[in-house]
């Protein structure tokens, strides 16, 4: 656990960073420092592993003043990501990733052997461990970074900005193994970014600061998007947000229909008999929704007894996972040529369709049950239990 005990820096020149932080990290879980530029994100992040010591204040380890610890000592338990990923350039991707190892002493067998296993982890070929930084992309660099910062497995990650250099595509792919990773290995994670989509995806909790270095809101995602404290942080989280929340909310009560599906390959006629309202779904081999198709309207000229081809098909809807988030589903739905959107399992299964009326009424009965969530918050002892938790929602969804 990393906690802030009113922590403020000022620097030389009266610049106030970080104005009297409150804020703890909870142990095992990321925690999202996010705001404008200029609010103090790296600062408070630099304070934890003391590259910027603190005018005043206490910044805590699991209950241990940093102040009186020694540097390197503390440094040893923090693994530490920035942006641009900060490799040594002249040195293989081997050795940048075995460099705490080999400081604290580690033979260099055993080194090499941890920076192999970790670039496996991080979903780096072992052929890449003899490359110089400079011959991998921007993405692949960030996730050598990440496999550097494990390195010695601390228990603590503090990562700045480490996604923000690539592009999104590339970065919706590092957030993505990210969250893999972390539920993997576990750690105590502080993260900084500017972005509010990030956060929100990242972090199991986000703490929100504004320019001066003042907390604005500490909350789990689903709530900082539902319930933003004021309009600075209503604004900051931006005016999608009651989209976006749809993600953290548990499609419980949704009821997914049967759909009569047909394969790749079965003829039109067969397609004609499955179509509901004059669309059929058609499905791989493997039961995987690829694309419907308009029966009415499909290849005009062509025989009842010909097969059905991928030509046939339309392919814009978007499919969506049972155990995903209502957003997920709204969409699938709302994106369909058919009106049906097509729900699969976690392999990517056919497990039927949803319309948007059923999402919208899984949305009603869910924000009903987040409000009596919220009352009992309000009141009940377990004040941190969120009805929105992006673990509980996952969970409900499979059940
Ligand atoms: N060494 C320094 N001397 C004086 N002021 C500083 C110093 N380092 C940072 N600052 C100021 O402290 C404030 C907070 O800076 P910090 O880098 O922590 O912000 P940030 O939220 O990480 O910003 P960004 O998102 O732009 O990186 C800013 O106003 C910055 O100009």
């Amino acid at each position: 656990m990393i906690r802030f005990d009113q922590v403020t820096k000022a620097y030389p020149d009266g610049t106030v960073a970080v104005d009297g932080l409150d804020l703890t990290a909870p142990t095992g879980r990321t925690t999202v420092l996010v705001g404008p530029s200029g609010c103090g994100k790296t600062t408070s992040l630099r304070m934890v592993n003391r590259l910027i010591e603190p005018s005043s204040g206490t910044v805590l380890l699991d209950g241990r003043d940093t102040a009186g610890l020694d540097t390197a000592e503390l440094r040893r338990g923090i693994g530490y990501v920035i942006q641009n990923a900060g490799l040594f350039p002249h040195r293989t991707v081997a050795d940048n990733i075995a460099s705490v190892p080999r400081l604290l002493g580690w033979t260099r067998r055993r080194a090499r052997d941890r920076a192999l296993e970790l670039l496996e982890l991080v979903g780096l070929p072992a052929s890449y461990a003899g490359r110089y930084p400079a011959q991998l992309s921007g993405g692949q660099q960030q996730r050598v970074g990440v496999a550097r910062a494990l390195a010695a497995d601390p228990p603590v990650m503090l990562m700045d900005e480490p996604f923000s250099a690539v592009d999104p595509v590339v970065r919706a792919r590092l957030q993505e193994e990210f969250l893999a990773l972390q539920r993997e290995i576990g750690k105590t994670i502080l993260f900084v970014t500017h972005d509010i989509a990030e956060a929100v995806t990242l972090g199991d909790r986000i703490a929100v600061l504004r320019v001066g270095g003042h907390l604005a809101q500490f909350a789990e995602p689903h709530e900082l998007l539902t319930r933003p404290v004021d309009d600075f942080v209503a604004d900051f989280v931006g005016r999608d947000r009651g989209y976006r929340a749809l993600d953290f909310a548990a499609p419980a009560a949704l009821e997914v229909r049967e759909e009569p599906a047909v394969r790749l390959g079965a003829t039109l006629e067969q397609a004609r008999a499955a179509a509901r309202d004059g669309w059929a779904l058609v499905v791989s081999d493997e039961n995987r929704p690829l694309g419907w198709i308009d029966v009415g309207a499909a290849a005009p000229g062509t025989a009842g007894t010909d097969p059905v081809g991928h030509g046939h098909l339309l392919l814009g809807g978007t499919t969506a996972r049972r155990s995903g988030g209502l957003r997920e589903l709204l969409d699938a739905a709302l994106s369909s040529p058919s009106g049906r959107g097509a729900v699969t399992d976690d392999a990517g299964a056919l497990t039927g369709t949803v319309t948007p009326e059923d999402v919208v009424r899984a949305i009603t009965a869910a924000r009903a049950e987040d409000a009596a969530a919220g009352a009992g918050r309000e009141t009940g002892p377990g004040a941190t239990a969120a009805g929105g938790d992006r673990n509980r929602a996952a969970a409900e969804g499979t059940a």
